[in-house]
């Protein structure tokens, strides 16, 4: 028996439902996870990105800098598939090419954002906001499906030790600190265990405990995922960052330690000796 086409192409499910396809093997025998290269984007005329060349390893925890405007956010946003580029490349890992992929097919290779503003479910507990963000990250059929399995609240309970929020795991989402809130955003992303993570100004309007606590957090997902933190706290930066990238004008301006990029006589001028 033929089936008529749309209802062949619904019986191949991952096609219909990207986030049923099988994880990609993502090829990092160079250790590289995320290669920008030559990125340009224009808006109205104006170069958000300007030949933007990025290389980011494998398991890496990286800080990116710049002034407001540098081109940080257009650059996350050309990656995670929300903005086209008019010029360049953006692969995952040697093979990936992510610029013929669309946004959820993106996250579903495993690559996770979390936005400046927290947006946690505020009336759902904490542990409820976790487990609505697995069964999203499963798919609207998943669910449907009524109880997480044994695995799963394991996992559920190992990310909210890593968050520091075991103890609060009962309580209404609403009613945490707004540090607490990024932490649980940062966990409702740990639950898909993406590969790499942009955190956009993960610590702004947290205390100086809960930015310390942040840190420790940070350090602790780099090496079993790589993260790519965007950040203007440069006390924060200078106490998680090996390597520093600093945008300016949508373009690399320079890269490397802290003290490397602090003294960097161009980049004292455009952004450090700036008062930001
Ligand atoms: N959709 C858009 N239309 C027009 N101009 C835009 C658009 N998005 C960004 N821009 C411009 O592109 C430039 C880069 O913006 P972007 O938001 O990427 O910078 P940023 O480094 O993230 O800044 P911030 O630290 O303030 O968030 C800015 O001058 C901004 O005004």
């Amino acid at each position: 028996m033929s089936w008529p086409a749309p209802l062949e192409e619904m019986r191949h499910r991952d096609r219909v439902f990207p986030h049923l396809r099988p994880k990609a093997k993502v090829d990092v025998s160079k250790n590289v996870l995320l290669y920008v290269e030559g990125v340009s984007v224009s808006f109205d005329g104006f170069k958000a990105l300007n030949n933007l060349n990025l290389y980011i390893n494998e398991g890496e925890l990286r800080c990116l800098i710049g002034a407001n405007g540098a081109g940080k956010t257009t650059m996350m946003d050309v990656i995670t598939g929300k903005t086209p580029c008019d010029e360049g490349t953006v692969y995952f890992g040697q093979s990936i090419d992510l610029l013929k992929r669309s946004e959820p097919e993106i996250a579903q290779l495993g690559i996770g954002r979390k936005f400046q503003k927290p947006t946690v479910f505020e009336a759902q507990s904490v542990f409820a906001n976790l487990e609505l963000a697995l069964k999203a990250s499963k798919g609207i059929w998943y669910s449907l499906r009524a109880s997480l399995s044994g695995p799963q609240r394991d996992r559920i309970d190992e990310i909210l030790a890593l968050i520091n929020l075991s103890e609060a795991r009962e309580q209404l989402a609403g009613s945490l600190s707004h540090g607490q809130k990024q932490w649980l955003e940062i966990g409702m992303l740990l639950v898909s265990d993406p590969r790499l993570l942009f955190l956009d100004e993960p610590v702004a309007g947290m205390t100086a405990q809960e930015t310390e606590r942040t840190a420790e957090l940070l350090n602790t997902l780099a090496g079993d995922h790589t993260v790519v933190v965007v950040e203007h706290d440069m006390e924060f930066v200078r106490s998680i960052a090996r390597t520093v990238t600093v945008l300016h004008q949508g373009s690399v301006l320079a890269e490397g330690t802290m003290d490397e990029v602090q003294n960097h006589p161009e980049v004292i001028e455009v952004y450090l000796g700036s008062d930001e």
